[in-house]
């Protein structure tokens, strides 16, 4: 799909990202030449979706490192291993995030009896190759969501998992962007997603724009359209999957997820074996981010709590293995999922 936007590209001397806040109203790219700057990006979801958090982070520590190569070796060093523990408490639960910086550090350790520029380069082509993975395992999640999803079937999705959140075709929305590529044709239910609105903004934003049919409900009205029988099979992404099963994903997933049960609907999750943490053990184990209470309170800038009132405002929750009809990935299709079965599709060579 040549004419999607990348969130987040690589351009030598900064990294071009696309401020994903002001979607749908603006498309506005940053230029961001700093590991702080990066931070700030990722925790402002400036850039969000898990792929993309470990991609951005990626290009940060190699930007950054960009201003210490004239430095010593052990000050270029020491300044990798701050950096890298720096972008990592940008946000807690994105598994990318760490999978994409434990690649950086792995470099800087490979490279650290070579001159600062030699590491330099290869810290570069590490982030690029972290890039080049994501791309590539949301095309093959979308293959082999295709072998589950039908020509003509409504899909029901909640929050984006587009490229907006990876790289390119993004991980639940995959199947719908390289299905309208190949003339297979999806009606598609995107949850607003409150508070941040990532399905009315950006999910709506991506599909449109390719030409997928898709309807924006609120987050209270999924239950009614499964209801009426007008959702065939629910497909969302994932921000960290534990090594049971047990899947991470944005507020709300797990209530649409007792929702198809409630009405046999299948529900898939999708993502990459990057955002599977095997040494998460159940998503007991997985942290979840709390954000502000501006976000709810202020919404869009418009107060609708009143002033002094508690709120509670986590990012995520987490649907239980049970309740998931399988895990798309890049490397296979994880059918009623499993700790052997999570085991089995993650080792396999
Ligand atoms: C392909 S990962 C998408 C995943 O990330 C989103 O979270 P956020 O917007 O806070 O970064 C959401 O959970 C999506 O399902």
């Amino acid at each position: 799909m040549s004419g999607m936007i990348k969130p987040v590209e690589w351009k030598e001397t900064y990294v071009k990202v696309l401020d994903q806040t002001l979607l749908p109203e603006e498309v506005k790219f940053m230029e961001i030449r700093d590991a702080q700057v990066m931070w700030d990006a990722i925790k402002m979801l400036c850039v969000r979706g898990a792929p993309a958090i470990g991609v951005g982070a990626g290009y940060g520590v190699a930007i950054e490192m960009q201003k210490h190569v004239k430095e010593s070796t052990t000050e270029y060093h020491k300044k990798l291993k701050e950096t890298i523990e720096y972008l990592a408490t940008s946000r807690p639960t994105a598994v990318n995030l760490f999978w994409a910086l434990d690649r950086m550090k792995e470099t800087g350790e490979k490279y650290a009896d070579e001159s600062n520029e030699v590491c330099q380069k290869a810290l570069e082509e590490t982030a690029i190759n972290i890039e080049k993975y994501e791309e590539n395992a949301c095309i093959s999640i979308g293959e082999n969501a295709l072998t589950l999803l039908k020509d003509g079937m409504t899909l029901l999705t909640h929050c984006n998992a587009g490229g907006l959140a990876t790289v390119h075709y993004g991980t639940a929305l995959s199947p719908m962007l390289l299905g309208k590529e190949r003339n297979i044709n999806f009606k598609v239910y995107a949850d607003e997603t409150r508070p941040l609105l990532q399905g009315a903004r950006l999910t709506a934003w991506e599909l449109n724009q390719a030409g997928v049919d898709v309807t924006v409900i609120t987050d209270n009205m999924a239950g009614m359209v499964m209801k009426q029988g007008k959702i065939d099979a629910v497909i969302v992404g994932c921000d960290r999957v534990a090594a049971n099963g047990d899947a991470a994903n944005k507020i709300g997933t797990y209530s649409v997820a007792v929702l198809a049960k409630h009405h046999n609907i299948p529900f898939y999750i999708a993502g990459p074996v990057s955002t599977i943490d095997m040494n998460t053990p159940t998503g007991d184990d997985i942290p979840i981010e709390e954000r502000s209470a501006e976000e709810i309170t202020c919404g869009f800038g418009k107060r609708t709590v009143p002033e002094g009132v508690k709120v509670y405002n986590p990012a995520f929750d987490v649907v239980p293995h049970e309740l998931i009809t399988a895990i798309i990935t890049d490397k296979g299709i994880i059918a009623n999922p499993d700790k052997e079965k999570v085991a089995q599709v993650v080792n396999a060579k």
